[in-house]
């Protein structure tokens, strides 16, 4: 008997472990945080000091005020991967590169001359980000991190242009925003089902020799690479879009209310912390009238440290236009459960403590919340707080309770609040503009800079350095284009006055090149690729 409490036991301790529940052995004791019927071991041994994990993973205590000045990050301890993972995600995109150009010429049995043939590259892919509804969380990001659209074909001869690289499409939650990561700026917010943001366009096709034909030059033996490729890091971070949030302590029958009120089926369970990801819910009173209720994880006193779950999925609530906070009425004190999560909810955010809320008191079938009721009517409506009793296993009262919610609801909602700008489907390509616009800057802008040892010469432009990119150094026409860019362009007078020497290296963009102060036949300066074989600067970027 006692080998199998020993083991179930066990068992409990790694499923708590498992669910980041802060039950530890401390002296020899237990220390349990929080009983479930709302009071926790400290009060009732008069002890103030506030516990937490140290670097080394010990617990130890402090007072209160000291405890916040140390800053400690306890939040993420013991939270499970999948909470963690389900909201926040890090993924790399990158649009496909440009298809090279070619060089080709026409040679058909009576067409002596036929001139040049060479087909331009085809486009790469693009990425898009678009919002798919059946998701509900960032957690496909964890197996897949990086998106890769394809790259354009190569041109070929007969004037064929390449075929356009595969476009990417990175399906997302409703809810998501996108940051570009380590920027706190947001470039985009997801919102809707089916909404579609082209994020980063692909890179041009290198023109072929076709397309290099002038009156000047009939037989040009020059063509480009294809263009990169755009890169970028994101940040998505999911807020998800409901109308009311469900909040109150674990166990208290939130996810009980959200099944009981709509088609969702949440997990429910007599244990605490049974919901770790929030869930959603839509309530239709008749055709026109419905919301969405978001179901959230259970919140404990002292998850702004980091207890239970911590409270960081509170941020789901932000867009919420109403709350309703359930309490378990068959708990030792209803009363000090529902300051405690009220508390926490003003140290998440003041604006959330202003949202409107109800509070539904449940489990009114059992004797001791039933006993409990009048008092807890009597202290909140004292506070002018609006309160309703309901049991959601016997689905008494709660349709009154989320009646009150929807009129609350219509009292306080302001449609799509702050996101206008977004539902234009043009505005969602802002970001594709902008990349856009940064690619074709002119090869004219451009900065130079000098290392300490004066030999060295940094040519920094973003149109520039494209057009190096996209030079191609095995067609003999290339380096006599190149030169006369440079020229034009103002870059080799610009170097001249700054006092170039002969042997100086200059650096564009990936290339290194050697300055010669007059070239062997022509006599102007000139610039020479350091070897036959093109040297990629490896620290630039
Ligand atoms: N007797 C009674 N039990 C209820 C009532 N509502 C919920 N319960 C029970 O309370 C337990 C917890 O219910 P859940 O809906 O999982 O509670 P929760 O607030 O979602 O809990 P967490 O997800 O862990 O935060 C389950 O065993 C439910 O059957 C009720 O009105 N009366
Ligand atoms: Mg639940």
């Amino acid at each position: 008997m006692l080998d199998t409490d020993d083991d179930d036991n066990e068992q409990q301790e790694e499923e708590n472990e498992s669910l980041g529940f802060q039950d530890e052995t401390f002296d020899g004791k237990i220390v349990d945080f929080y009983n479930g019927d709302g009071s926790s071991d400290f009060e009732e041994e008069g002890e103030e000091e506030v516990y937490y994990y140290d670097s080394d993973g010990k617990l130890v205590n402090l007072p209160d005020d000291e405890f916040d000045d140390l800053g400690l990050e306890v939040k993420e301890k013991g939270v499970p991967a999948v909470m963690r993972c389900f909201d926040r995600a890090k993924i790399y995109v990158k649009a496909g590169d440009g298809g090279n150009g070619v060089v080709a010429f026409r040679r058909e049995k009576y067409v002596p001359l036929g001139g040049p043939s060479g087909g331009d590259g085809g486009r790469g892919g693009n990425v898009y980000l678009e919002v798919d509804g059946a998701m509900n969380s960032l957690l496909p990001f964890r197996n897949c991190v990086h998106y890769r659209a394809g790259r354009g074909a190569h041109g070929q001869g007969r004037m064929m242009c390449g075929r356009k690289g595969e476009d990417v499409v990175v399906k997302v939650a409703p809810g998501t925003v996108v940051r570009e990561a380590g920027n706190d700026e947001v470039l985009l917010e997801l919102l809707y089902p089916g909404q579609r943001a082209l994020l980063l366009p692909g890179g041009r096709g290198g023109r072929g020799n076709a397309s290099f034909k002038s009156g000047n030059n009939k037989v040009p033996k020059i063509a480009e690479n294809g263009e990169e490729g755009p890169e970028m890091w994101l940040e998505l971070e999911l807020k998800l879009v409901a109308d009311v949030g469900i909040v109150g302590a674990p166990n208290a029958g939130k996810s009980t209310l959200l099944s009981v009120i709509s088609a969702a089926q949440p997990e429910i369970a007599n244990y605490r912390f049974t919901t770790l990801l929030p869930n959603l819910g839509v309530v239709s009173f008749d055709y026109d009238s419905t919301m969405v209720v978001a179901d959230l994880p259970g919140l404990l006193e002292g998850a702004h440290r980091g207890f239970g779950l911590g409270h960081e999925f509170l941020r789901h609530t932000e867009r919420c236009s109403a709350l309703v906070h359930v309490v378990d009425g068959s708990g030792q004190q209803p009363e000090f459960e529902f300051d405690a999560v009220r508390l926490e909810l003003e140290m998440f955010s003041p604006e959330l403590a202003e949202k409107p809320f109800i509070v539904a008191y449940n489990k009114m079938d059992l004797p001791e919340a039933y006993e409990n009721w009048p008092s807890f009517k009597e202290k909140l409506e004292g506070l002018g707080i609006e309160t309703c009793c309901m049991s959601a296993v016997k689905r008494e009262g709660t349709h009154e309770v989320i009646s009150a919610a929807y009129k609350l609801l219509q009292e306080t909602k302001e449609p799509n609040e702050g996101f206008e700008g977004f539902e234009d489907p043009k505005d969602l390509n802002h970001v594709a503009d902008m990349v856009q616009k940064q690619r074709s800057s002119s090869i004219s802008e451009f900065e130079i800079t000098r290392d300490g040892s004066c030999s060295t010469w940094y040519v920094n432009g973003a149109g520039l350095q494209r057009f190096v990119q996209m030079t191609n150094w095995r067609y003999i026409d290339s380096d006599k284009r190149f030169q006369h860019v440079l020229e034009a362009c103002g870059v080799n007078r610009s170097l001249m006055k700054l006092g170039v020497k002969e042997g100086d290296t200059v650096i564009i963009g990936e290339m290194e090149m050697v300055w010669h102060d007059s070239a062997e036949n022509s006599g102007t300066p000139n610039m020479k690729k350091r070897s036959t074989e093109s040297i990629k600067w490896p620290h630039l970027k």
